[in-house]
C-alpha cells in the first residue's frame, strides 16, 4: 500500500443507485482549514434555528446563517430568513466548491453543531426554490462526523465520515430518491461547521 498517495477516488459514487454522491476528502492543508474554521465561527451571523415540533415552536441548539448572490428568502417553519451578501472567505470557498465540482452555486447555508449531540435529522434538501436536481456542495470543518444517506423505498443505508476541510457533493436525482442526516453522537465534544453552497432559482 502506498501510503503517500490518498485512497480517496473523488470519481467513486457513494449511492448504488438514483443519485450521486461524492467525497473528495479533505481539499486543503490542515492548516488552512484550521483558519476557516476559526475565521467563520467568528464572523458569520449565526443564529438559533427555529422548528415547529408538535406545534411548539423549538429553538434549536444548533446555529445557522443563510448567504447569497442576492437576498433571496428561505422559509422554514413559517419564519422567513433573508439571504446576507458573501463574507471574503464564503466566496473563497463558494470558488473552491465551484472550481472542484464542476458546478455553480449561488447561496450557502452554514450549521454550528457546537459537540456530537447536536446533528441533522433524516432529510432532503428538496425545497421548491432550490433547483431541481442541482447539485449541492458540502463542505466541512471542525470535528470528523459521520454522514448516512438512506433510501426512501428500499431504505438501504450508505455511511461515510466527513473529514475537516473536507468537500462532498450531492447530486443528480439524489434529493428524490435519497435522505440524508447528521447522526448525533455522544463520542465527539468538539465543534463542526458544515456550508452547503446551492442554487435557488427565483420566481
Ligand atoms: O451538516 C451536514 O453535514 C449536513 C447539513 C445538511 O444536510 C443541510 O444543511 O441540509
Ligand atoms: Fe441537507
Amino acid at each position: 500500500m502506498d501510503l503517500f498517495t490518498s485512497e480517496i477516488d473523488p470519481d467513486h459514487n457513494w449511492l448504488p443507485k438514483e443519485g450521486t454522491v461524492n467525497y473528495y476528502g479533505p481539499v486543503m492543508a490542515r492548516n488552512v482549514a484550521d483558519a476557516y474554521f476559526q475565521e467563520l465561527l467568528a464572523n458569520i451571523a449565526w443564529t438559533n434555528d427555529v422548528a415547529i415540533i408538535y406545534g411548539k415552536r423549538i429553538e434549536t441548539k444548533r446555529k445557522v446563517a443563510w448567504y447569497g448572490d442576492q437576498p433571496f428568502e428561505y422559509t422554514y417553519s413559517n419564519h422567513t430568513k433573508k439571504a446576507l451578501p458573501w463574507t471574503d472567505a464564503l466566496m473563497e470557498l463558494k470558488t473552491l466548491a465551484e472550481k472542484r465540482t464542476g458546478e455553480t452555486y449561488n447561496s450557502c447555508l452554514l450549521n454550528l453543531y457546537h459537540s456530537g449531540e447536536e446533528g441533522m435529522a433524516w432529510h432532503s434538501d428538496a425545497e421548491k426554490d432550490l433547483k431541481r436536481n442541482g447539485a449541492i456542495a458540502s463542505l466541512s470543518f471542525g470535528a470528523e462526523r459521520k454522514f448516512a444517506f438512506k433510501h426512501k423505498q428500499t431504505k438501504e443505508k450508505v455511511e461515510l465520515i466527513l473529514d475537516h476541510g473536507s468537500l462532498l457533493v450531492m447530486k443528480g436525482t439524489t434529493q428524490s430518491h435519497w435522505l440524508h442526516r447528521l447522526p448525533p453522537t455522544k463520542l465527539v465534544r468538539t465543534p463542526r461547521i458544515n456550508l452547503t453552497f446551492r442554487t435557488i432559482v427565483s420566481v
